[in-house]
């Protein structure tokens, strides 16, 4: 049974949820990343990327959408792993696991493609800081889009969307996650918000046609009438392919301000969040008190992805 929002119980204030330590400030890495054909090396270059940030002091670590394969219909259940059977079956996921577990960091693993039974998902793993998995997202709103003479893409050729908003306690904070087109429904970030997410981390790969148009927009928007911090991560732009990547993965603060980005070729980002802004931006103008919830309300279904 849908149970209606009730924003002034459903907001958690901004502070970390026991029993975790109360790390307000603390470095997140971006990683924009070249991807290849070749899985090996995809495996290879993410976990060199993945020390290099952490020994700039990154305390968690984000991955772009589908960085172990190229992006193509024909490409996903040739590169998909089971992730359930782990060991040789997920080196990626095995590979992140291991990762986060020796340099004790927080890993937003980008997504991989997932083979379930016999079914595809995009999929994202969060890793814990002693490489557990805290949570697996499956891409909830799969990105079917047909602009005649410049993209024609359809996931929903082969991949199953998933069923579950996942939001995810870390040693650095509540994080919601989303992937790629799921930045475009606000529902999802206000959800994430109303169950006191700090930071929503969306793995992505926006293209050519709608990248310059919204890609920008959508993440500050997100951040701004949430009043929290959003991050992205996108592929680097590689012009040979056969779906060209816009680039530009941006860490964006709870006014909507942009606090890093890149460019579109391959980079690594690692800054500073402050998680104390959320306090402030909410006191200084208190949206969540301004809400008419007398004239409209968020059903919350209640199904998020717990682990
Ligand atoms: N990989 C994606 O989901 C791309 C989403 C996108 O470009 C959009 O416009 O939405």
């Amino acid at each position: 049974m849908p149970v209606p929002y009730k924003p002034e119980e459903a907001r958690v204030p901004p502070v970390l949820p026991s029993p975790l330590t109360p790390v307000y400030k603390f470095k997140i890495a971006l990683c924009q990343l070249s991807v290849t054909a070749d899985k090996k090396r995809n495996i290879v270059h993410a976990k060199k990327a993945i020390e290099e940030v952490a020994g700039g002091g990154a305390e968690l670590v984000i991955l772009p959408e589908i960085w172990n394969s190229p992006y193509s219909n024909d490409s996903f259940p040739v590169y998909a792993e089971d992730i359930e059977a782990g060991g040789d079956a997920a080196p990626s996921y095995s590979m992140l696991s291991e990762v986060a577990r020796s340099l004790q960091i927080t890993i937003v693993g980008g997504s991989i493609p997932e083979r379930s039974g016999d079914r595809l998902y995009n999929t994202c793993c969060v890793f814990g800081k002693d490489g557990s998995l805290k949570g697996k997202h499956r891409k909830i709103h799969l990105f079917d889009i047909d602009i005649p003479g410049k993209i024609t893409f359809k996931e929903s050729n082969t991949l199953t969307a998933g069923q579950h908003p996942t939001i995810v306690d870390t040693d650095v904070g509540r994080i919601g996650i989303g992937i790629c087109h799921d930045i475009c429904f606000q529902e999802l970030a206000m959800l994430y918000a109303a169950r006191g997410a700090h930071l929503i981390c969306y793995p992505s790969a926006f293209e050519m046609t709608t990248g310059p148009l919204v890609w920008e927009l959508l993440q500050r928007a997100r951040a701004a009438d949430n009043q929290l911090f959003v991050a992205t991560c996108s592929p680097a732009r590689d012009s040979g392919s056969g779906y060209i990547a816009w680039g530009h993965s941006m860490l964006v603060g709870p006014f909507g301000e942009i606090i890093a980005t890149t460019e579109h070729e391959e980079a690594m980002i690692v800054e500073e969040i402050d998680y104390s802004q959320i306090e402030l931006r909410r006191s200084n103008l208190p949206l969540e008190k301004q809400r008419r919830g007398d004239l409209y309300q968020l059903v919350d279904v209640q199904r998020t992805n717990s682990h």
